[in-house]
Order: structure tokens, then sequence, then C-alpha cells
């Protein structure tokens, strides 16, 4: 026992040399964390902590990646809105890193954007993992061939497969929201006709407004009040079970400005416009598809119904006609369609602008004009002298001159449409000369007028 006493003495230092062995290692250890912090920032030290982190974790096992392939169409048929939200999304994450890229400038759009070529890559972090994005052009595509900046094709993201679900479910999300919250204000409006089965789109740049539009004063206001009534009323229309659509039915004579009321309505609503030519669509399945691939926030315009057999003939039977593929067409009353559309835009929830334009009204099918079926009938008629002065300032930016009186007395009278009188206005910038043009122009349409007046009442007489 004392032999092991003295044994431990010996190899074992006492608790007083223990504690001050402590104090002086704590001191020191102290003095050096002093030292550290002092030379060496938090940032770096973040750095670095992360540096070794990542290093380590990739050492300990390597990572295996998915990829998602974000293609120009979908379905082969319509445009994948993605690749647009995409385009968009990346062209703020372009960075110095990308040696080469592609910038452009709409006509209108504040800003140059830039975009990715083939083959530069752009890494992206969300909510920390880490996404490569990459543009590849399409291999069976023969002017990707040809042309190096022929930007048609595909993007590819990659990440580690780990996060799949997250970049499936919230990223992919993430990229359109934040695209939609970059084009608020600047968004280039489309013009989508339908081709080939699907949607074809090109840039809409019409530039009529409601303000430049010579029509009736109270008529412009009481069209912009019922559209913003109409937006405002989401819940309204979810309440009562309707679809929440908006029909107007625009019906005047050529050169009245149909076409340009609806343009004016798009720009004032900043909706995409759906131009559905009826005698396009091949069978009833065509009108399903291409009535479900209309987008929300747009307006779809059926113009010059009354040219289309298909939908004002009722009447028609099917031994009418030996082609059952057409018979099938004709077979749709222009109620019908809008039964259809009713039918397949109310489960939707979204808010849908659908226009008709003829030139006569007469000949519509009545179902179509009974209340209810078109919510707003609208008639744009011969230009007014309020109208012509709208004309005038826009064209040469005056309001006022000495044969606005004489003009104003014809007007009414000649049956001029604001289109004829915009192409008078648009032979010289001199007022004197416009204005004496339109002058001319009146009279002679005056005198036309009558002559076809004195022809009917003839007819009239004589039978
Ligand atoms: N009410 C109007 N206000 C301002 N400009 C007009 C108006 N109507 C016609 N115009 C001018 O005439 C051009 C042709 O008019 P627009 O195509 O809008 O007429 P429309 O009624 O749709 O004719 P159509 O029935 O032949 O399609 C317009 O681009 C515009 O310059």
């Amino acid at each position: 026992m004392a032999y092991s006493f003295v044994e431990n003495t010996r190899f074992y230092p006492s608790t007083s040399s223990l504690l001050s062995l402590y104090a002086s290692f704590s001191t020191s250890s102290m003095l050096l964390r002093n030292i550290y912090h002092e030379l060496v920032p938090k940032k770096l030290e973040t750095f670095l902590v992360s540096k070794f982190l990542i290093f380590f974790s990739r050492r300990k096992s390597s990572p295996s990646y998915d990829t998602f392939i974000i293609d120009d169409s979908w379905d082969g048929l319509d445009r994948n809105k993605l690749i647009d939200a995409a385009r968009f999304y990346l062209s703020s994450k372009i960075g110095p890193k990308n040696k080469i890229i592609r910038i452009g400038k709409f006509r209108g759009q504040k800003n140059v954007t830039a975009a990715l070529v083939e083959g530069e890559k752009v890494v992206d972090v969300y909510e920390g993992i880490e996404i490569t994005w990459q543009f590849a052009k399409q291999e069976n595509d023969d002017r990707s061939k040809n042309d190096k900046f022929y930007n048609k094709g595909y993007f590819e993201l990659k990440f580690e497969d780990q996060y799949r679900e997250k970049i499936f479910n919230d990223y992919l999300n993430h990229i359109v929201d934040t695209s939609k919250a970059m084009t608020k204000g600047e968004k280039v409006l489309k013009l989508y006709t339908r081709s080939r089965g699907g949607w074809d789109s090109i840039d809409f740049r019409h530039p009529s407004t409601f303000d430049a539009l010579a029509m009736d004063h109270n008529l412009k206001k009481s069209i912009i009040d019922d559209i913003d009534r109409f937006l405002a009323r989401k819940d309204y229309y979810k309440r009562i079970g309707k679809a929440w659509k908006r029909g107007y039915l625009l019906y005047g004579p050529p050169g009245t400005g149909k076409s340009s009321l609806i343009a004016a309505m798009a720009n004032y609503l900043k909706f995409d416009v759906f131009d559905l030519e009826l005698a396009n669509i091949t069978s009833d399945a065509d009108l399903r598809k291409a009535m479900l691939d209309i987008d929300r926030k747009s307006i779809t315009v059926i113009e010059d119904i009354d040219c289309n057999s298909t939908v004002h003939n009722r009447s028609r039977s099917k031994s009418d006609d030996s082609d059952d593929e057409s018979f099938y067409v004709k077979q749709f009353s222009l109620s019908g369609l809008l039964n259809c559309i009713d039918g397949l835009w109310s489960s939707c929830g979204e808010e849908r602008i659908i226009v008709f334009t003829t030139n006569h009204k007469e000949v519509l099918d009545p179902a179509l004009l009974r209340p209810g079926r078109m919510d707003m009938h609208i008639h744009m008629s011969y230009c007014t002298s309020e109208g012509f002065r709208v004309l005038v300032y826009n064209y040469l930016g005056i309001k006022e001159h000495k044969l606005l009186e004489e003009i104003d007395g014809l007007i009414q009278s000649a049956e001029a449409t604001p289109a004829s009188l915009a192409e008078e206005l648009l032979k010289s910038d001199d007022p004197d000369v416009a204005l004496g043009e339109v002058l001319n122009f009146l009279k002679q349409q005056k005198i036309k007028k009558d002559n076809e007046d004195k022809i009917v009442e003839e007819k009239v007489s004589s039978v």
C-alpha cells in the first residue's frame, strides 16, 4: 500500500498543481482567443468555417444530381409559359462570370435585358440550394445549327437530387412569381393567333388608348366603368356561381373603331389578346381545346361574327352538308358557343373578357342578342363632332380652328367613319390644309349620301 502511495505521488500531480496548470492554460487560451478575434474579422471567420464544412461534406460523399428541362413549347403545341418566366428571372442573375451574353431591348421597355447564350451557365441559390442553369439549342432545329445567335431552345436546371421536391414545388413557383413582379408595369402584351392546333404569339403593340378614341364621351366612360366594376367583383361572381367573365358585342360599320376599342381595352387592362378565328376551328373538340388554352387576364376576340356562316346559321340541317367534319363545325350556334365558354370558364375562377365584333348586328342569331347573353352591346357609330375633336387633337395637336364650325355642320349628315376622317387628317401637318381636306371630303360624302338616300326613296315609293 505504502509502495503504491509513493508510486502514485511520482506519476500524478497534486490537486493544487492541477489547478494552477488549468489556470495558466485558460489564461493563455483567452489571450490567444483575443489575439485571434483582433486579427481575424467575423466575416472572414464565417467564410473559413463554411469552406471548411463544404470541403468535408463533399469529401464525405459525392452528391448525385437531377436535371429538369424547360422546353420552348409544352406538349409540342402551346408555348411553355415557364420558359418565358425563366428568361425574365435569369436576366437578373446573369453576372460577370458570364463572358458572352445576349442583350436587347423591346420598344417601350425601360431597361436593356440580358439573356444566356448556349453553353453559358448561371448558378442561382435558393434557400441555400445551388441550382445551375444552362441554355441549350434544339439539336434537330436547322436554323439553330446555322445561326449561332438563334435563341430557340430550352433550359436545363441541375440540382442535388435530395432537393428535387423543393425545386419542383417551391423554386419553380418562385421563378414565376419573381418574373411576374419584374415585368409588372413593363409588360409586353401578346397577340395570340391559332395555328396548327395551338396558339402562336407575337408582341402586341397597338398604340390605341381610350383617350385617343373618337367616340361619345359618356359611352367611353360607361365602358371603362363597366370594366373596372367587373375586375373588382371576383367574390361577387364566385358567390353567385357565375364564370368570372364579361362579354362585349361591338357593332357598327367598318372603320368606326371596333378593333381600336379592343386594343384600347387590352392596353388599359394590360391583358393579352387571343384572336379566335372560328373558320380555323376544325371541330368541337378543337374549340374546347382552344378555349381551355386561353390564359387568364386576357381578351378573347371573335371578329366579324356576321361573316361567319358557321355561327349565325343555326337552322342548317345535316343533309345540307355532305362533309361531316364541316357539318360538325356548322352545328354550333353563337349561343352554343357562349354556353360552351360559360361551362369551360366557370370552373377556372379567373377573369376573362370576350369580345365579338360585327358590321351587321341585324343578321346575328337573335339568341345572342337576348338580354344576359352578351353583357354590353356597344354601338360604334359614324364620327360625331365630339369624336372629331379627339381626332383633330391627336393628329394635329390643336383644339380650336376656324374650319371646325363648318365641319361640325356637315359631319352628322355626311356619315363619315373616324377611319376615313383620320386618313384625311394624315394628308398634312398643316392644320389649314388637313382640315381643308376633311371639309372637301365631307362635302363629297354628303353628296354621295344624298344620292343614295334618293335612290332608296324612289325604290320605296315605286313599291
Ligand atoms: N373611333 C376611332 N377613334 C380613333 N381612331 C379610329 C377610330 N375608328 C377608326 N379609327 C382609325 O381607323 C383605323 C381603322 O379602324 P378600326 O380597324 O379600329 O375599325 P373597325 O371598326 O375595327 O373596322 P373593321 O370593321 O373594318 O374591322 C384605326 O387604326 C384608327 O387609326
